[in-house]
C-alpha cells in the first residue's frame, strides 16, 4: 500500500492525474448510461447499444490509461509500441463487450456481478497490455501481490457499479454507478502502477516504430473526449426519445384502458402486439398472459379449457389470409351470453387491428324495432307487412298435396261499439278477439291484424281434408261470436269471413287477398256473421260495383236522380201532415234503381254529400210549391255530418226555395250520434236554432236508443218498421211500441210509426196513442207530381 502511495505522490504529475480521472469519470458516466439503454431494449437494438457501450467503455479505459501514463514519470525517455498499444485497445473493447453481454443476459444479481467483474478484468487486460507497449531503457519488475490487488480492485468495483446501475435508472443510481466504475478503473490503474519497479538497462529502447507519450496521450485525450461527448449526446437523445415514447405509451395505455371497445393488434403471423383489458374481458381471456403470444396458441389454450369451440388453426389461417389480402372483415360472436361485433382491419405489412364492441343491447333494441315494425302494437299479432311476408313464404313452400287458405275477417259493427263505449273498450275487445283467434289456429297457421277491425288468417295444411278451411272458418265465427265481458259491459260481436284458396284462386299474396276480400264482401252482403269462399262471379260483381260507382258520379251530372214522396199521416186527425222525401235513381239503361242499392256506395265514396245536398234543395223547392203547408222530411246520412258545410247547405236550400224552416224535418239515424258527438250535437242545435225540426229515425234498432233521447231534444221519434211489422204477432214488439209512444207522450215528442201496411197495425198504433203513421197502407213513395193527389185522397192506397 505504501508503495502504491509513494508511486502516486512522487512519480505522477497531479494535473494529468486529474485529467485522467476526468476522462475516466466521463467514460464511466457514458458507459453506465448506455448500459441502461441496452437494458431497456431488446434484440438487435440491444446488440447495437452493447457494441456502442463496449466501444465507449473500452476507449474510455484506454484513454484514461494513457493520459495517466503521461502523468507518470519513469525517470527516462519513454515511447510506446504502436502494435501493442493497438492490441490493448482491442482487448479493452472486446472484454468490456463480453462483460456487458453477461450482465445483460439475466436479471440475477450474481450474473450481473459476474459481468461487472469481467469488465474489471478487461480494465486489467488493457492496462497490462498497455504497459507491455512501454519502451524504456529499463525493464519492469512487477510486484505480484500488488498486481493481484489491482485486478481484485478493478473487478470488485466494476461488479458493484453494475449492481447499483441495475437497481434503478435514475440520476442517483446513475451517479453512484458512474462513481464506482470510475473507482474501479482508477484504483486498478494506480494500484497496478504501484506494482512497477524499473531496473535501468541501456540496451533496451525504442524500436523506431513508437510514438511519444505526449503525442499519444494528447491524441488519446482528444479522441476520448470527442467519443465520449458524442456518446453522451447519443445517450441523452435516446433517453429523451425513450421518455417521449414512454409518455406516448402512457397516453396510449390510458386511452386503451378507458375505451368501451376492446382492441387488439396483431402482426402478420398473428402475434398479439397490443391489447387492452376490455378485449381480454369481452373475449373471456382474462388471467392469461397475452402480450407477444400467437393468437393460435391462445385459441388452442382456450379450446383446451373448453372456452372456445372453433378450429383454431382454420380460424387463424383465415383471419391472416384476409388481412394479407387487405380485406376488412366484420363478424358477430357470442361470448358469455353477450353479442360481440368484431371488426378486423388490415394493417400495412400484413398484420391487423381488431376492435370488439358489445352490441347486445343494441341488438335487443334493433330486434324490438324490427318487431314493432312487423307487429301490431295493440294485439302483438303480425301486422300487414309480416303477414304478407309469411304468406309469400307459405306460397313458396306449398306443394300439390298442401292446402293454403287466406281468410279475411271483419268484425261486424265494431265501429258502433267503439264509438258508443269508447276506445279503451274497443281496444280491449280487439285484444280479446285476437286471443280467441289464436286459440282457433295451429302452429302452422298465421293470424294477423291488418288494421282496425280487420284480421286475417293463413291456414297452411298438409294432406288435410278440403273441409278443414270451412271447419276453421265456422269455428272462428262461433268462437268470436261468443259473449265478451269487458269493463263491466256484456258485449256480443259477430265476424264475417271471406276465404280464398291457393293455388286455385291465385298464386301471389295480392291476388289471394283481393279474392278473400271479395268473398268477405259477399259474406257481409249475405247478412254478416258468416263465411264465404271466393267464387268466380264475385269478381264480376266487384267490377259491377266499380261501374256503378262511375255511373253514380255521372248520374249527378246527367240529372238522373228524382225525389219521391211518401205521406206521413196524423193518426188522430187522419190527415197528411208531411211527406218523406226519398231519392230514386232513374238510370238511363237500368231503369229505376232503389236507394238501398246505391246509398251505401254513395256513402262509401262520399258522393252522398253532393247527392244529399241536391235532394235537400229539391225537396225544399217541391214543398214550397205544395198547396198545403205540410212538412217535408229529408234523410241525412252520417257522412253529411262530417261535412262542415251542412248547416250552410240547409240554410241555402231554405232561402233558395223560400220554404219556412218549421216545415223542414231532418231525419237522422242513431249512427249520426255515434260519431264525434260534441260536434254533431252542436250542428243539430244550430239547425234547430233556426226552426228546423229534427227526427230520430229507425228508433230502437241501435245500441242505446234511449240514451240518445237524453242527449238531444228531438222533435220526433220514428219507430222502426221492424217493430211495426210484427205488432200484431209479437208481444215484445207491441211492448216496445207501447213504451216508445208512452215515452213520446211524457216527453212531449211526436211519435211516427214507419212501415204501416195493414189496418190492424194502424188500429193498434192508434190505440197506443202513436201520433203519426207512415207506410204502404197509405201510399208507397210517389213522384213529386203525385203529391197533390196524395194530399186530397187520405188513407187510400195508391197503386205504385
Ligand atoms: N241519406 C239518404 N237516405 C235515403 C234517401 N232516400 C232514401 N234513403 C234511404 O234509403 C233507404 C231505402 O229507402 P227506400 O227504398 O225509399 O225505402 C223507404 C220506403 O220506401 C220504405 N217504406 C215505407 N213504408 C213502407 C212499408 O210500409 N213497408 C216497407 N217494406 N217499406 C216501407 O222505407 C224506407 C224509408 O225508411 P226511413 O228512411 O227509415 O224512413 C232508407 O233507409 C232511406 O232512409 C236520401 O235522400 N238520403
Amino acid at each position: 500500500m505504501y508503495r502504491v502511495l509513494t508511486c502516486l505522490t512522487t512519480e505522477h504529475d497531479w494535473r494529468l492525474v486529474v485529467l485522467a480521472g476526468t476522462i475516466c469519470w466521463l467514460a464511466s458516466a457514458v458507459a453506465i448510461s448506455l448500459f441502461h439503454r441496452a437494458r431497456a431494449s431488446s434484440g438487435r437494438t440491444r446488440a447495437v447499444w452493447i457494441g456502442l457501450d463496449a466501444a465507449v467503455g473500452g476507449c474510455g479505459i484506454w484513454a484514461t490509461h494513457f493520459v495517466a501514463m503521461l502523468a507518470y514519470d519513469p525517470g527516462a525517455n519513454a515511447g510506446y509500441s504502436i502494435s501493442i498499444t493497438s492490441l490493448s485497445l482491442v482487448f479493452a473493447i472486446t472484454i468490456v463487450a463480453i462483460g456487458l453481454c453477461i450482465a445483460l443476459s439475466s436479471a440475477r444479481q450474481s450474473v450481473i456481478a459476474l459481468g461487472g467483474a469481467v469488465i474489471g478484468g478487461g480494465v486489467a487486460a488493457m492496462h497490462y497490455t498497455g504497459m507491455a507497449a512501454l519502451e524504456l531503457p529499463a525493464f519492469i519488475v512487477w510486484s505480484p501481490g500488488i498486481v493481484a490487488a489491482s485486478i481484485v480492485f478493478g473487478s470488485l468495483f466494476a461488479a458493484m457499479a453494475l449492481l447499483v446501475a441495475v437497481r434503478r435508472d435514475n440520476p442517483v443510481h446513475t451517479v453512484a454507478a458512474t462513481g464506482l466504475l470510475t473507482v474501479a478503473i482508477v484504483s486498478h490503474h494506480f494500484t497496478a502502477m504501484g506494482a512497477v519497479t524499473l531496473v535501468p538497462d541501456p540496451t533496451l529502447g525504442s524500436d523506431g516504430l513508437s510514438i511519444s507519450p505526449t503525442a499519444l496521450s494528447f491524441l488519446t485525450a482528444v479522441a476520448a473526449f470527442a467519443l465520449l461527448g458524442l456518446s453522451l449526446l447519443a445517450s441523452m437523445i435516446d433517453r429523451r426519445a425513450k421518455s417521449e415514447l414512454h409518455q406516448q405509451k402512457v397516453l396510449l395505455d390510458t386511452a386503451l384502458d378507458n375505451m368501451s371497445q376492446g382492441l387488439s393488434m396483431f402482426d402478420a403471423d398473428g402475434r398479439i402486439l397490443l391489447y387492452n383489458d376490455r378485449y381480454a374481458e369481452m373475449m373471456g381471456r382474462t388471467g392469461i398472459d397475452l402480450q407477444g403470444r400467437l393468437l393460435l396458441d391462445v385459441l388452442r389454450q382456450q379450446k383446451a379449457l373448453g372456452r372456445w369451440d372453433g378450429d383454431p388453426d382454420q380460424f387463424v389461417a383465415s383471419v391472416i389470409a384476409e388481412a394479407r389480402a387487405g380485406n376488412s372483415v366484420t363478424r358477430t360472436v357470442s361470448r358469455n351470453g353477450r353479442s360481440i361485433r368484431v371488426v378486423d382491419q388490415p394493417m400495412k405489412g400484413g398484420g391487423w387491428v381488431a376492435t370488439f364492441e358489445d352490441i347486445t343491447e343494441w341488438q335487443a333494441v334493433q330486434e324490438q324495432i324490427s318487431h314493432m315494425a312487423r307487429h301490431d302494437a295493440l294485439t302483438n299479432l303480425p301486422n300487414r307487412t309480416l303477414f304478407r311476408e309469411q304468406l309469400e313464404k307459405a306460397l313458396r313452400l306449398v306443394r300439390r298435396s298442401d292446402q293454403l287458405a287466406v281468410l279475411c275477417l271483419d268484425l261486424d259493427h265494431f265501429k258502433d261499439i267503439n264509438d258508443s263505449l269508447g276506445h279503451p273498450v274497443g281496444d280491449a275487445l280487439l285484444r280479446e278477439v285476437a286471443r280467441r283467434l289464436g286459440e282457433c289456429v295451429t302452429e302452422h297457421d298465421t293470424v294477423a291484424r291488418l288494421g282496425g277491425d280487420e284480421f286475417a288468417i293463413v291456414q297452411f295444411c298438409s294432406d288435410c281434408e278440403p273441409s278443414a278451411v270451412a271447419m276453421l272458418a265456422s269455428h272462428v265465427v262461433e268462437k268470436v261470436s261468443a259473449p265478451y265481458e269487458i269493463a263491466g259491459h256484456q258485449l256480443v260481436i259477430g265476424v264475417s269471413i271471406g276465404i280464398s284458396l291457393a293455388p286455385e284462386d291465385g298464386k301471389n299474396p295480392d291476388e289471394l287477398l283481393k279474392k278473400a276480400d271479395l268473398a268477405l264482401y259477399r259474406a257481409k252482403e249475405d247478412g254478416r256473421g258468416t263465411y264465404r269462399f271466393f267464387e268466380t262471379g264475385m269478381d264480376a260483381r266487384a267490377q259491377a260495383r266499380r261501374l256503378l260507382e262511375l255511373d253514380l258520379r255521372a248520374a249527378l251530372q246527367r240529372g238522373e236522380f228524382e225525389v219521391y214522396y211518401q205521406p206521413i199521416r196524423d193518426v188522430a186527425k187522419d190527415v197528411v201532415v208531411a211527406f218523406e222525401a226519398l231519392v230514386r235513381w232513374n238510370h238511363s239503361l237500368r231503369g229505376m234503381i232503389s236507394p238501398v242499392n246505391f246509398i251505401p256506395l254513395a256513402e262509401e265514396t262520399g258522393l252522398i254529400v253532393p247527392l244529399g245536398d241536391w235532394v235537400l234543395r229539391q225537396a225544399c223547392m217541391d214543398a214550397a210549391g205544395w198547396s198545403q203547408d205540410v212538412g217535408v222530411a229529408v234523410n241525412l246520412s252520417p257522412v253529411q255530418f262530417k261535412n262542415l258545410n251542412l248547416v250552410a247547405s240547409v240554410k241555402d236550400a231554405l232561402s233558395a226555395s223560400g220554404l219556412p224552416a218549421h216545415r223542414l224535418e231532418l231525419e237522422i239515424t242513431e249512427s249520426v250520434l255515434l260519431q264525434n258527438t260534441e260536434a254533431t250535437l252542436s250542428v243539430l242545435h244550430e239547425l234547430r236554432g233556426f226552426g228546423v225540426k229534427i227526427s230520430l229515425d229507425d228508433f230502437g234498432t241501435g245500441y242505446s236508443s234511449l240514451s240518445y233521447l237524453r242527449s238531444f231534444p228531438f222533435d220526433k221519434i220514428k219507430i222502426d218498421r221492424s217493430f211495426v211489422s210484427e205488432l200484431a204477432t209479437r208481444e215484445d214488439s207491441m211492448a216496445i211500441v207501447r213504451a216508445v209512444t208512452g215515452l213520446g207522450k211524457s216527453l212531449g215528442i211526436v211519435t211516427t210509426a214507419e212501415g204501416v201496411e195493414t189496418d190492424a197495425q194502424f188500429d193498434l198504433l192508434r190505440q197506443e196513442g202513436c201520433t203519426q203513421a207512415q207506410g204502404y197502407l197509405f201510399s208507397r213513395p210517389r213522384p213529386a207530381a203525385d203529391v197533390e193527389n196524395m194530399l186530397i185522397q187520405p188513407r187510400q192506397r195508391l197503386i205504385a
